[in-house]
């Protein structure tokens, strides 16, 4: 056997492996603990629960709701005490150093600044604040050995009437920490076209933009964000597979639209244990990432919201190695296809592939040649079927 990588990683390398993630909320990843402390500075009295450990368990245990409705009225919570200065950048802060702590290389945060205006904050102060934080973060992770790099994404909310708005903004920071644009919020009854004034507004400035569509609402949510708005990329994608027909004999048919996808290289943010919970898929095994990485889809894996689904990059990587028996070439593959799909410049984008990704995978690779004597010998995916 070669060091061919068809060994199953092990959690430790499922950490130590660099890891790309576009699709993160902001308001969906603090700490409990720093939503109790938060929420006592501001004086907020709505949190059911003022004891960080039941607070975890209560937004996991709220969020698993099996309705997107339901799931988001849990960032009520979040939002609510994320309405100063300080507040902001502390979040932000904390959201980088776990997210390096957690081994991810690049990646995107989005949050809503219209949700952040409660106490007076202006819409640029909301930025500049979740801007400073995210460079603390990052100084914070360089002190303890950890290199990361956060972009923002500015999101409009779609059942709300702020998205040319919100547009103009993420417009005005890009060359200042803002890297792309995305609408959130209930699917159902809010389709993407609402705000075409906003993204045509943005391809016009050769911007880059996102939406969250094929989560919670099938193709003709998916349809529109591409070929009305002209998304870069899409947010979940997952109904992508209402277009795909899987006959007995295992032969796959693609229709037009998810054709179009895999042929064009649209980026899918796939955030496997929120469309658990929000009902977007039934289990992590009849999860459509499963065929969608056979078929070879652009497909990235992402955490959604790591508070509501008390989960983090490795978490959801250790259920795909279980469940598919990915090894760290698919790892590399689904981490590759982040970064080649990430917002910022191409040469940044390729020298992250270069010198930080492959490089990485290559050293983990290596380390069972070193193995201690008398380990027991990498389980090898191609044997299985000897
Ligand atoms: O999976 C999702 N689908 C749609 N909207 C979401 C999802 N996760 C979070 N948000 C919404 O995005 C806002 C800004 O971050 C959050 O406040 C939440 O309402
Ligand atoms: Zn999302």
């Amino acid at each position: 056997m070669t060091s061919e990588t068809t060994t199953l990683p092990t959690s430790e390398q499922i950490l130590r492996a660099p890891k790309v993630l576009l699709h993160d909320h902001l308001d969906g990843g603090l700490r409990p603990a720093t939503v109790v402390e938060l929420a006592r500075e501001n004086g907020y009295e709505g949190l059911p629960e003022t004891d960080p450990e039941k607070l975890g368990i209560w937004f996991r245990e709220a969020a698993d709701s099996g309705s997107l409705e339901r799931y988001l009225e849990t960032f009520a919570h979040t939002c609510a005490v994320m309405q100063t200065r300080d507040a902001l950048a502390r979040v932000a802060a904390e959201c980088a150093e776990d997210l390096a702590a957690d081994g991810v290389v690049y990646a995107e945060v989005r949050y809503a600044p219209e949700q952040h205006l409660e106490q007076g904050l202006t819409l640029e102060e909301v930025v500049e604040a979740v801007n400073e934080g995210f460079r603390e973060g990052e100084r914070r992770a360089r002190e303890n050995g950890h290199r990361i790099r956060v972009g923002a994404l500015l999101t409009a909310m779609r059942h709300a009437a702020r998205a040319l708005e919100i547009a103009e903004l993420a417009n005005r920071y890009r060359d200042t920490g803002v890297v792309g644009f995305d609408i959130a919020g209930a699917e159902a009854g809010y389709p993407p076209t609402r705000h075409l004034d906003a993204f045509e507004y943005l391809k016009r400035e050769n911007n880059h933009f996102t939406i969250h569509a094929g989560e919670a609402f099938g193709l003709p949510s998916i349809w529109q964000a591409l070929q009305w708005c002209g998304a870069d990329r899409l947010g979940h994608g997952v109904r992508i597979i209402d277009d795909i027909e899987v006959a007995d004999d295992g032969s796959v048919k693609l229709g037009r639209l998810a054709s179009y996808v895999r042929d064009k290289r649209i980026p899918l943010e796939m955030c496997p244990t929120s469309n658990l919970q929000t009902g977007a898929a039934p289990s992590y095994a009849e999860h459509p990432i499963g065929l969608l990485r056979r078929l070879q889809f652009r497909l990235t894996v992402n955490t959604d919201n790591r508070l509501m689904s008390g989960t983090n990059m490795s978490r959801e990587f250790e259920h795909l190695v279980k469940t598919f028996r990915y090894t760290l070439d698919d790892m590399q593959w689904f981490t590759v296809n982040a970064m080649k799909s990430a917002f910022i410049p191409f040469d940044e984008r390729l020298a992250m592939i270069n010198d930080v990704i492959k490089p990485g995978y290559a050293e983990l690779r290596a380390e069972w040649l070193f193995r201690p004597q008398g380990a027991t010998a990498p389980v090898n995916r191609s044997s299985d079927s000897v």
